[in-house]
């Protein structure tokens, strides 16, 4: 089967986005993940955190359906959906659509640039729920908020919730990344606890609605950003750390910037802004019965990638890294 592909990221949590539309055979869900496994791998496949796969919706412009690397699917992507809106922004000409995901038909758009000559778009991250079962986690109270988890650490706090995708949140005065990774691993391994696995931030807080935050991803291990993760700590950094609601909260990672704005009105809601950067465009050509891919040459986005690499280099400093 022959597959174009767009490899694209956002604050460095990278994906390979493959428009169904374009496809002369359907995808089954056992067709997306064998692809996703196959040509997520870092030492064998192209390399991806994920792939996002953009389907016709009767709903919505498109629908997005997000599988990780290691073949499971999210209920929700919010730098791969910055991604999609950007790809159907461009082909539709519309400056603001609709994009159907697992929970909730989602408005994008684009917006002012994050960084000079950046072009950014906005997504909505939502449903959010703070209720245990919505993860869905086993806990003794209907909530987890600012709670030590006896089970993962001695003394270390978390907040869960759902945006809609599983998240537990820690705000942290150093953030140490293998203790991250250590608790992430040991929360995704703890099925008594998450069922369907959770992603495990941590959270410092650099200044006033400024923090930085890095992910330890369900399905993937420790990436450079995620969007959803994002979303959820610019939340908790509301409840717990003092940030203000209703204006943008800078979020700093390993691999970029973004802003969320997060309203905590009737229910929580996050409007997450970054960028969504292409790094090539190619085909490959995948069979899935031997397990194997060729793939054409890529067209390279060079001058997006350029001007990229000096926001990158710009958070790196405001981020203390
Ligand atoms: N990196 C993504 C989230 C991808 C899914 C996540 N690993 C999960 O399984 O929930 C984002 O930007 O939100």
């Amino acid at each position: 089967m022959d597959i174009p592909y767009i490899k694209c990221h956002g604050s460095d949590n990278d994906f390979i986005m493959i428009d169904e539309r374009k496809l002369e055979e359907s995808l089954t869900d056992e067709d997306r993940k064998e692809v996703a496994l196959l040509l997520s791998d870092r030492l064998e496949g192209i390399g991806s955190d994920g792939i996002l796969y953009v389907l016709s919706s009767s709903k919505a412009e498109v629908c997005m359906r997000m599988f990780n690397s290691d073949g499971s699917e999210a209920e929700m992507c919010g730098n791969g959906l910055r991604c999609v809106a950007r790809y159907i922004i461009e082909e539709t000409g519309k400056e603001k659509v609709h994009i159907e995901t697992a929970k909730a038909v989602l408005p994008v758009e684009r917006v002012s640039d994050i960084y000079e000559g950046i072009a950014t778009f906005s997504v909505a991250i939502e449903p959010v729920s703070f209720s245990a079962s919505s993860l869905p986690m086993e806990a003794e109270s209907e909530q987890v908020v600012d709670t030590v988890l006896r089970d993962l650490t001695e003394d270390q706090t978390f907040t869960a919730l759902s945006v809609p995708n599983p998240h537990i949140v820690s705000v942290v005065t150093e953030l140490d990344e293998e203790v991250l990774e250590n608790i992430g691993k040991k929360a995704n391994n703890s099925p008594h606890l998450f069922p369907n696995g959770v992603n495990v931030s941590f959270v410092r807080k650099i200044d006033d609605n400024k923090i930085f935050v890095q992910t330890y991803e369900r399905g993937v291990g420790l990436t450079n950003a995620c969007g959803t993760a994002m979303s959820a700590s610019s939340i908790v950094s509301v409840i717990v750390a003092g940030n203000n609601p209703d204006l943008p909260v800078t979020v700093m990672n390993k691999g970029g910037m973004v802003q969320c704005i997060v309203h905590d009105n009737e229910e929580y809601k996050v409007e997450l802004q970054g960028n969504a950067t292409y790094v090539y465009e190619a085909e490959v050509r995948v069979d899935i019965s031997t397990q194997s891919f060729e793939e054409s040459p890529h067209h390279v986005h060079t001058e997006e990638n350029e001007r990229y690499s000096e926001l990158r280099e710009f958070a790196k400093t405001e981020g203390g890294l």
